[in-house]
């Protein structure tokens, strides 16, 4: 079933719930280090409030017992800041106090409800009738007259806050999940040749990834780079010394290995590895080719080198449609920087670039790149998205 976004939303007056995704870096005083996701849903909430809304915003922030486990109270300074119209903080997120703030809304103002995680049913994963069950939506429900999901970044969640209100009320896709939907979920209609510009660390996602691109046709080309990169370069072979090699077990990730073996053997000419790699000696960035390689005992690979920057920016220089997710190396250290920068530069030069990932994005801001069609808001989501994988939060709206 199609999904219905705020064209098909009656808002003057109604009452209604939109889930953001505004979860961000944290500074040390706990002030947001960063607002991009908080900018983000602008558009969203400004068109609701314009268009006469009453809405209650549920978002949340960090995971409980990790350090960006916080309050909401700095997010909504922030919106009403960012926002032309009013916003208000309320210190509850679904009790007597929380419903009476949403009651109490005029016409065009909001409310943004506390940390749904400080609740903890909000932290586990139901189906959208167990979770239309739960206190968070049964509570909250009652004073709401539509519900608007506009947090694409935590769309692979099935907590209740994202899956359990559409099983209670008309619901609706916000702009930011219309749009992403739209460019993420519409790869095969992207300008060809197509490369996949694979890195960071979050390997089995990346490798299903490259699967799911090679197997569907979707990719011409795959370049890899970042942790994914050495997998793909310790499949083919090469020994990435002893430091690279305990990072890539220590996470479990020996399968992925196989699973490079099996890609390479069937796609080899469509996938292109590192020729060569910066690793860290002394403390200072050295580059070596791969058949220089294994690195000493304690140099681990942390970036690729300016060779393999060159040769991707190659392929990239006459692609269609660029697909980047992840980093090319530890670009928060400035010696192993310039393969994600160079890299990253290179895709901003295909017709087309679409970029995933939540320090993919972090990169971008860093360098100060730009020329991207689209950047996601999403990391997890957009992987999944990318590797043909349904987002429950998505499936509860149809
Ligand atoms: N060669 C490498 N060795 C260790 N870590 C790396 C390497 N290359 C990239 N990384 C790390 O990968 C992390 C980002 O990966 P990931 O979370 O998959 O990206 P995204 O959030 O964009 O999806 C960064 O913190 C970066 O330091
Ligand atoms: O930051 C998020 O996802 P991301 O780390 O994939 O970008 C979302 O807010 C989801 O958060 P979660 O991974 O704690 O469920």
């Amino acid at each position: 079933m199609a999904i219905r976004t705020l064209d098909d939303l009656d808002a003057a007056d109604a009452a209604v719930g939109v889930r953001v995704d505004i979860n961000s870096p944290l500074a040390e005083d706990g002030t947001l280090a960063d607002d991009a996701r908080l900018r983000a849903h602008v558009d969203t909430l400004d068109e609701l409030l314009d268009r006469g809304a009453r809405v209650a915003i549920l978002a949340h922030q960090g995971r409980p017992g990790g350090d960006e486990f916080e309050r909401l109270e700095a997010h909504a300074d922030r919106l009403d800041e960012l926002l032309d119209n009013l916003v208000s903080y309320c210190d509850a997120t679904f009790s007597a106090e929380a419903r009476d703030a949403v009651d109490a809304l005029d016409a065009g103002t909001a409310v943004l409800l506390e940390n749904t995680r400080f609740y903890s049913e909000e932290y586990m994963e139901f189906s959208p009738e167990r979770a239309a069950e739960t206190f968070l939506v049964e509570r909250l429900s009652p004073v709401l007259d539509a519900y608007v999901n506009d947090a694409f970044a935590a769309a692979h969640r099935s907590q209740p806050s994202l899956v359990g209100f559409p099983e209670r009320l008309e619901s609706y896709a916000g702009r930011v999940m219309e749009t992403e939907l739209d460019v993420l979920g519409a790869i095969e209609e992207t300008p060809t040749p197509r490369t996949y510009v694979v890195g960071g660390a979050k390997v089995p996602d990346s490798v299903t990834v490259v699967e799911h691109a090679l197997a569907n046709d979707l990719a011409d080309d795959v370049l890899v780079t970042g942790v994914v990169g050495n997998v793909f370069l310790t499949a083919a072979g090469v020994d990435v010394g002893r430091a690279s090699t305990e990072f890539i077990q220590d996470r479990g990730y020996e399968a992925a290995i196989e699973r490079a073996d099996a890609l390479l053997y069937e796609y080899g000419n469509h996938i292109h590895v590192p020729e060569d790699v910066a690793v860290e000696r002394d403390g200072e960035r050295v580059e070596l080719g791969v058949e220089e390689l294994p690195p000493g005992r304690d140099e681990p690979l942390k970036d690729v080198g300016s060779d393999t920057v060159a040769a991707y920016a190659d392929v990239l220089e006459s692609t269609g449609t660029a697909i980047l997710n992840g980093p090319a190396g530890v670009f928060e250290e400035a010696a192993f920087a310039d393969g994600t920068r160079g890299v990253f530069e290179a895709a901003t030069r295909a017709d087309y670039t679409i970029v995933g990932g939540g320090d993919t994005a972090a990169a971008i801001r860093q360098f100060g790149l730009s020329g991207f069609e689209h950047v996601s808001t999403g990391g997890g989501a957009a992987l999944r998205l990318l590797t043909g994988e349904p987002l429950p939060a998505v499936e509860a709206l149809r």
